[in-house]
């Protein structure tokens, strides 16, 4: 059983449209909502390939009723924690040529007691649960330290933590040593406090990370793949996608697909990475299922060019 937590959940809207130009009313061509937010995405993913998982999230108001139908109507096990504050939308534009822009509310405030009713929630679903996947964005007034708090508790019970956090809440959660932190490469930059601009970049910024404290450090690379390293070693792998069609959710299929695959090295890798190209080729958010993954696209590289520079 895998659970996850999402503190900050959304209905995510992604709306097509022939061509945005900010400042002018654009007609949609269609539009579309699915239930949203880091871990909400992985168990979708994982639900959807048949892999046991119960989903915690917050609730509020009339749009945090319909995420959680939404959910149900998807057959996920959801743990609704109902709050005060509205969940939130996010908006995802996309155009013709697969260019993208995302508008993500900061969601709205959880109180201290709030936190609490999630964290004990959260606490009594992962009890014998495999891992406890802790992931993105915090709502205002949530502390930088809460994935690390968890990230205690979860240990000291005996469950392994995954993070896909960024900012503080990354740097706290490495602090606390999480089994599995997933940045992609904009927040693995952020992280160490410098650019990451080649494969081997990537490389010494997660052996950071793990010097910091996280056991294992999938780094997602977007087009370029993604790196593992963890006590093994590294391991470098690619999936290409000729025709991208939504970006959005990529980084949480990969995360899926690590974990459903057992979580260790370059087998586990590969099946992310086949996850993670099979969420590009669905439109919006939608999670990939068996027949969407295909495996023989992977490559996993023997021996990686560590000089190669990732597509800015
Ligand atoms: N344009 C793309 N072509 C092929 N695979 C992609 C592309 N964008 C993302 N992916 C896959 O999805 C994974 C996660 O994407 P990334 O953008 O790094 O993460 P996030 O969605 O968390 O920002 C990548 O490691 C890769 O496997
Ligand atoms: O919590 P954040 O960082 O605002 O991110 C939430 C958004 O990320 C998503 O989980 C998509 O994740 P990706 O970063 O993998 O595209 C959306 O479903 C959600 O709207």
């Amino acid at each position: 059983m895998i659970v996850t937590l999402t503190l900050n959940p959304s209905l995510d809207r992604t709306i097509d449209v022939d061509r945005l130009v900010t400042g002018t009313m654009t007609r949609a061509r269609s539009a579309r909502i699915d239930p949203g937010g880091k871990g909400v995405n992985v168990s979708r993913a994982l639900l959807a390939n048949r892999v046991p998982t119960v989903a915690v999230v917050t609730s509020g108001g009339a749009d945090g009723e319909q995420l959680v139908r939404l959910l149900e109507g998807d057959g996920i096990a959801v743990h609704a924690v109902p709050v005060a504050g509205r969940t939130r939308s996010n908006v995802t534009i996309v155009e013709p040529d697969g260019v993208v822009t995302k508008l993500n509310e900061p969601g709205e405030p959880l109180s201290r007691a709030e936190l609490d009713a999630v964290a004990g929630v959260v606490l009594d679903e992962a009890e014998g649960a495999s891992w406890a996947v802790t992931c993105g964005s915090l709502p205002p007034g949530v502390p930088d330290d809460i994935y690390a708090r968890l990230c205690a508790f979860f240990t000291s019970a005996g469950v392994r933590v995954a993070v896909d956090a960024s900012g503080p809440a990354l740097l706290a959660a490495v602090g606390a040593g999480p089994h599995l932190v997933k940045p992609n490469r904009e927040e693995l930059a952020e992280a160490v406090g410098r650019p990451v601009a080649s494969v081997g970049d990537a490389v010494e910024a997660a052996r950071e990370l793990r010097e910091r404290g996280a056991g294992t450090v999938l780094a997602s690379l977007g087009a370029d793949g993604a790196v593992l390293v963890g006590e093994d070693g590294v391991t470098i792998g690619t999936a290409p996608v000729a025709e991208p069609r939504s970006t959005v959710g990529a980084g949480d299929a990969l995360l899926a697909g690590f974990l459903a695959a057992g979580a260790d090295g370059a087998p586990a890798l590969a099946e992310g990475l086949a996850w993670g190209a099979a969420a590009v080729r669905l439109p919006a958010s939608r999670m990939p299922g068996p027949d969407d993954i295909r495996r023989d696209i992977v490559r996993i590289d023997t021996r990686p060019d560590l000089g190669r520079s990732l597509i800015a």
